[in-house]
């Protein structure tokens, strides 16, 4: 690892217990029955543990970065999309014209994006972070798809976004990704860090037909393989070896806004293949992270089962770009507004529950 990587890592502390224990109390006198707001309590209580202060702080405003990038694995007719969509898309993004910019726009978030490996070049301009680690990564199904040194540098591209945002206000981190066929190393990164079978993790994506599904099914079964990727392999080398350099970006994002107790919503199946890398590099920073929605992709379920977290909205979504993520924001702000301004049994006068 290097230096800074594992300066990050050793920075990342766990939920404060106290602040736990605190939210817990104060959720228990506030004026409504015990429980009734379901999971918005478990997501207020996390929060204050992030943060390690009850009332936790509100998570706003919000960042969205969607980390772009391209996928050699493309060669092997994973997606039905050409991969020139990538910087296509990325140009949309940045002329204010993909479903992200709406929710952005509808939730009050900012959008970054961010350059970490798209296969052409992008003009730098407004809202446009250029990190390029390669043109694309290598394919995953022949051999790794990037060094052990790129996916730190990826890795580091994510954490420099993150302090950043953090830095110009951001007090909530909301995460997105653009990059044609990353649903398929995206499947190879969930049964590597799961131990589920490829076929259990791996999705119909943007829209494929079965013939193209079992070939992609088999396209990760021979990534892992080839990789030599078992149960117990060192997790940068299973990120190298199948990740995406937006998985390895998202994975630094993650892990820096753990180590400044900064919440992170959580996008789809590709945020939850980068969560499970930032878990197995420091397992804490899991504690500072809340699942915007559960996607349409089988692998995303999975994901969310190790990592241990319930995702707040199911709308059968299946975009990525942070779509499903910004569409938390606005209930994760108001599970942290209950617990600053309902009133409390004792001060607002109302009876309680006889025991
Ligand atoms: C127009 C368009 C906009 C998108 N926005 C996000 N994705 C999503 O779909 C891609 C992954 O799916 P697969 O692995 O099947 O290629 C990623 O770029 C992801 O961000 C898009 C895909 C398309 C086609
Ligand atoms: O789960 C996602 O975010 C997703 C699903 C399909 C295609 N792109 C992204």
């Amino acid at each position: 690892m290097s230096s800074e990587l594992e300066r990050v890592v050793a920075g990342i502390g766990p939920a404060s217990a106290s602040a736990v224990a605190d939210a817990l109390a104060h959720q228990a006198r506030l004026t409504k029955p015990a429980g009734s707001l379901g999971a918005l309590e478990e997501v207020a209580v996390r929060l204050a543990g992030s943060g390690g202060v009850c009332p936790p702080a509100m998570p706003a405003p919000a960042a969205l970065a969607i980390f772009a990038a391209d996928h050699g694995v493309h060669a092997q007719g994973v997606s039905p999309w050409p991969q020139e969509v990538t910087v296509q898309m990325v140009a949309n993004f940045l002329a204010g014209g993909a479903v992200a910019n709406a929710f952005a726009a509808q939730v009050g978030a900012s959008v970054t994006v961010v350059d970490v490996g798209v296969a052409a070049d992008l003009p730098a301009g407004p809202g446009l972070v250029v990190r390029k680690i390669g043109y694309g990564t290598a394919d995953l199904s022949i051999g790794p798809a990037m060094s052990a040194g790129d996916a730190v540098a990826a890795l580091e591209a994510g954490i420099s976004v993150a302090r950043t945002l953090i830095d110009s206000g951001a007090r909530c981190l909301i995460t997105g990704d653009m990059g044609i066929a990353n649903t398929t190393a995206s499947a190879a990164l969930i049964s590597a860090f799961t131990g589920l079978d490829p076929a259990e993790v791996t999705g119909r994506g943007t829209g494929i037909d079965d013939e193209t599904h079992a070939r992609k099914v088999a396209v990760v079964r021979r990534a892992l393989s080839v990789n030599g990727i078992e149960p117990g392999t060192e997790p940068l080398r299973v990120l190298a070896a199948v990740g995406g350099f937006e998985h390895a970006a998202i994975a630094g994002f993650v892990l820096a806004a753990a180590e400044a107790r900064v919440p992170v919503i959580l996008d789809g199946v590709i945020a939850g293949a980068a969560a499970l890398t930032a878990q197995a590099l420091a397992p804490a920073s899991i504690d500072h992270c809340v699942a915007g929605h559960r996607s349409a992709e089988p692998g995303h379920a999975a994901a969310l089962r190790h990592l241990g977290l319930r995702p707040l909205v199911d709308l059968e979504l299946r975009l990525g770009e942070g779509t499903g993520a910004l569409l938390a924001h606005p209930l994760v702000c108001a599970a942290v507004r209950v617990m600053h301004e309902v009133a409390t049994f004792d001060s607002a006068g109302v009876s309680e529950k006889p025991m």
